[in-house]
């Protein structure tokens, strides 16, 4: 097994900017994720979700603001992030366990078979990308990742090509690792159902700025079945979709998941 995972990095995000040419994109962001903390970003298409985490990934500059680590301020590369996308970006030509090498110093196979053995891939070791599966390419994709043991995973709607029973199976993966090695989490998705699934608060992101900041108080491993979970799905969506003012989504939602969460109790 890794033995030295590292504890996730607090990420304290202020007054981000960002603008392509003369679209503004961020216009003044501000959260912060605490060390070892499950957040979900949502938002409509375009909105600037990937635009996000490529910031904090720092693959790209911003105009304005700040992005800082466990207090220290954020210059180029994020060293302390790995990123994880929804095609996987396997490279074809080399094997699977020389992709979750790509990167690591040396001769490290061993360590790389390890982390395909935390996927359940390790009989995979010397096949090629092409001989997978979309799912089991993704979790090549997730094992690589974790092989360099960062404090922050960076998920770009990693599970959006799957088909819906593969993406059952990876959100619960990524949940239990991410439960073992207490990295944080920051994951895009289109999905609200997975983002009340799987992290600790959902944000949604909307006109640049953040528009909903929803803390999901429900026990893991959670239950799809639970009345509290359907309606912080239905109540996100429809503030998504603009059926609920910021005002409007803040009284009506708290009053009912009150009653609800007495009621049902996880
Ligand atoms: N490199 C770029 N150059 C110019 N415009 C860009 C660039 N990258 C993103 N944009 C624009 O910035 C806006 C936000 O894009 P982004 O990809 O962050 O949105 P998103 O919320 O992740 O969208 P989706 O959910 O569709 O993936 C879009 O209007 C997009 O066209």
């Amino acid at each position: 097994m890794l033995s030295l995972q590292r504890n996730g990095v607090n990420v304290q995000i202020n007054s981000l900017e960002k603008s392509y040419g003369k679209r503004e994109v961020l216009n003044g962001v501000n959260v912060n994720i605490k060390a070892g903390e499950f957040v979900a970003i949502v938002g409509k298409s375009g909105c600037g979700k990937s635009t996000f985490l490529r910031l904090v990934a720092g693959l790209e500059d911003a105009e304005a603001g700040s992005i800082q680590l466990n207090e220290e301020r954020l210059q180029g590369l994020n060293k302390k992030a790995r990123m994880m996308f929804q095609d996987g970006r396997l490279l074809p030509w080399k094997r699977v366990i020389d992709n979750v090498c790509i990167g690591l110093p040396g001769d490290q196979q061993k360590k790389a078979l390890e982390s395909l053995t935390q996927v359940g891939l390790e009989d995979r070791a010397n096949d090629f990308p092409s001989m997978l599966s979309g799912g089991q390419k993704q979790r090549v994709a997730l094992a690589r990742a974790l092989v360099h043991e960062p404090n922050l995973l960076l998920l770009d709607e990693p599970l959006g090509a799957l088909d819906a029973l593969t993406r059952l199976e990876m959100q619960e993966l990524i949940e239990t690792l991410w439960t073992e090695k207490k990295f944080t989490a920051i994951l895009v998705t289109h999905d609200v159902e997975e983002a009340v699934a799987i992290a600790d608060r959902v944000i949604l992101i909307e006109d640049g700025r953040i528009a909903l900041n929803q803390t999901i108080a429900l026990a893991r491993p959670r239950k799809r079945t639970n009345p509290t979970f359907g309606m912080y799905v239905e109540e996100i969506l429809a503030r998504i979709m603009n059926k609920r003012t910021e005002k409007e989504y803040a009284q009506p939602f708290h009053e009912k998941s009150l009653s609800l969460l007495n009621s049902v109790n996880n």
